[in-house]
């Protein structure tokens, strides 16, 4: 539903997106992960249409929105970070501008009727946006991008500002939403994506840096190679053994867990997996195996290691 390749934008001396490429399936709803000034915005930009490219393509639709934005957009709603919402306008009136803007074609009553149900602000239509709550204005500047039922919804990290309730109701709308729609929603908030995205695409100054579900990335980071396990057998004993294994690189006592159960975490060289050495050695010896598990790292630590960061970017 989408391809973008190989696309840049440059500012200056300063590339903002340098060679991004990506494909985004019907259907699927893509996180776009990375810390402020990653070029989240500078991407969405270019995949709207809103600004132009560098070098590269991007297509929506099969239709290449760099060389043909009028009927490419078409297929597009798009929830810029800051929606260009007019505060003095009631919803009513600013959603029957919008649908004249975007020259949509469906029945008018009926389509705007429909899209308030689906984003719940059919209670405020007659009110003024300006005395509207950040959740509700967010609601409708995503039913502004549902105009036209479009195939695809970029939405640019549609959460800021709003509170710990508003972002779990706007969160479970983009969730419904995405099963009628190929959704890409850009965050810097790593339980965000976790929470509604099928697949992340992790950017990090202007440059994809990991792309799978959030499952694999945390899988893939992790790999076999780091291990914790617990073992009832005399600790030193164990320790000695266990210090003989093949590839080795570190191992460390973690102590007794509970009455002659001790723990150790065990890290091997990448790529390697001795779970069944670790077992069948222990079990020559007699000593059982109580627990065994890979050190797992959270999507923050993958997100962590992939861009060398030592900290997400501000804003929450
Ligand atoms: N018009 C511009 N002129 C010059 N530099 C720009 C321009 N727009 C963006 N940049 C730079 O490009 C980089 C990427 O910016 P972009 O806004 O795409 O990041 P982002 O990931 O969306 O971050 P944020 O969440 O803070 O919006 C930043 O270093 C930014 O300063």
């Amino acid at each position: 539903m989408i391809e973008v390749k190989n696309l840049s934008k440059r500012y200056g001396k300063n590339y903002a997106v340098e060679d991004i490429s990506f494909s985004v399936k019907e259907g699927e709803i893509l996180g776009f992960l990375g810390p402020n000034g990653a070029g989240k915005s500078t991407t969405m930009n270019m995949l709207t249409g809103y600004i132009s490219a560098t070098s590269g393509s991007a297509s929506v639709a099969g239709i290449d929105i760099l060389e043909n934005p009028i009927e490419a957009k078409k297929h597009i709603g798009y929830l810029p970070e800051l929606p260009p919402l007019y505060l003095d306008m009631t919803v009513k009136d600013y959603l029957d501008f919008a649908y004249s803007l975007k020259k949509v074609s469906l029945p008018k009553r009926a389509h705007i009727q429909e899209i308030c149900g689906l984003v719940k602000i059919e209670d405020v239509y007659g009110r003024l946006i300006g005395n509207l709550s950040k959740g509700y204005r967010q609601r409708v500047g995503v039913a502004q991008a549902l105009l036209g039922n479009p195939d695809v919804l970029i939405l640019d990290e549609p959460t800021v500002g709003l509170d710990p309730k508003q972002i779990i109701e706007i969160r479970n709308l983009i969730k419904h939403l995405g099963k009628g729609h190929t959704v890409i929603l850009s965050s810097h908030i790593l339980t965000e994506v976790q929470a509604v995205c099928e697949r992340v695409v992790v950017i990090n100054n202007g440059q994809i840096v990991a792309d799978g579900t959030p499952d694999d990335l945390s899988t893939a980071m992790t790999a076999d190679h780091k291990l914790i396990i617990r073992v009832a057998g005399p600790s030193e004993d164990v320790y000695k053994m266990l210090s003989k294994l093949p590839h080795l690189v570190e191992i460390t006592r973690n102590g007794q867990k509970e009455p002659g159960v001790f723990e150790y975490s065990i890290e091997t060289e990448a790529g390697t997996d001795i779970r069944k050495e670790i077992f069948n050695r222990l079990s020559d010896r007699h000593w059982p195996l109580m627990a065994m598990r890979t050190n797992d790292l959270t999507l923050e630590d993958v997100f962590l290691q992939l861009t060398g960061e030592k900290q997400m970017g501000g804003r929450r």
